[in-house]
């Protein structure tokens, strides 16, 4: 039988959002996105995200190209590359969604200022890029981040909301069950390379997964002008 040393029949991953639940809930269940999937949301918040969220994915554009580049380096499986390049393209396609909704509510994108929680968030996937960082850490925290947004926004997917007809394209770009899919390959990638990490990695992961969790919460709070 296959041993999955101290986590049981779960995966790492699997073992860390039980025991994190609480943090996991408000990241995933945030205000914010509880609004959108009750009607309840205020748009300038929404349009805020918007122009605040566009200069994250910015960011999120090296980070991804660092993961890969130790994908290339370190894995021992050659359809993690594939899959991370498929989240390269998608990130493309997402920037060009940016422009087009931010036209549609009249949002300004350039020359706007990230906000505080926005730099800080930033900052922590630049510390991610460095080379010393290690692949099942920068995979995990990927992992996380998209996850996050893919929760959240299958939220207002479901039969029971109520998500104001406009925001459907939003929600459907990280809810739907294709970007689920995604998520769970990274989340099996993430395993995988957590499944033969040392202690030392395994913590230095689990300590960016909760990291990546504090600060969506952070952005979701900024995102609600808070
Ligand atoms: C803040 C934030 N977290 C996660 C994602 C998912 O790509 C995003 N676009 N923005």
């Amino acid at each position: 039988m296959e041993s999955r040393s101290s986590s049981g029949d779960m995966g790492r991953i699997a073992s860390w959002v039980k025991s994190h639940r609480p943090m996991y809930h408000r990241a995933t269940q945030h205000p914010f996105v509880v609004g959108i999937s009750d009607g309840s949301v205020d748009l300038s918040a929404f349009k805020r995200w918007l122009a605040q969220d566009y200069i994250f994915v910015k960011e999120f554009v090296p980070f991804l190209a660092s993961v890969l580049l130790k994908a290339w380096k370190h894995s021992d499986d050659e359809s993690d590359m594939e899959i991370l390049l498929g989240g390269m393209t998608s990130l493309s396609d997402e920037l060009a969604w940016f422009r087009k909704e931010a036209s549609k509510w009249d949002v300004k994108l350039v020359g706007i200022a990230p906000q505080q929680a926005n730099l800080e968030y930033c900052r922590f996937l630049q510390s991610l890029m460095l080379p010393e960082v290690d692949y099942a850490v920068a995979i995990t925290a990927f992992w996380a981040i998209e996850t996050v947004y893919q929760e959240s926004f299958s939220l207002c997917l479901d039969s029971s909301s109520k998500t104001p007809e406009e925001l459907m394209e939003t929600c459907q770009r990280w809810g739907s069950a294709n970007f689920g899919h995604y998520c769970c390959s990274l989340q099996k990638i993430a395993d995988r390379c957590l499944e033969k990490a040392s202690s030392d990695i395994i913590r230095k992961a689990e300590e960016a997964f909760v990291c990546v969790l504090e600060h969506e919460v952070n952005f979701w709070n900024m995102s609600c002008g808070e």
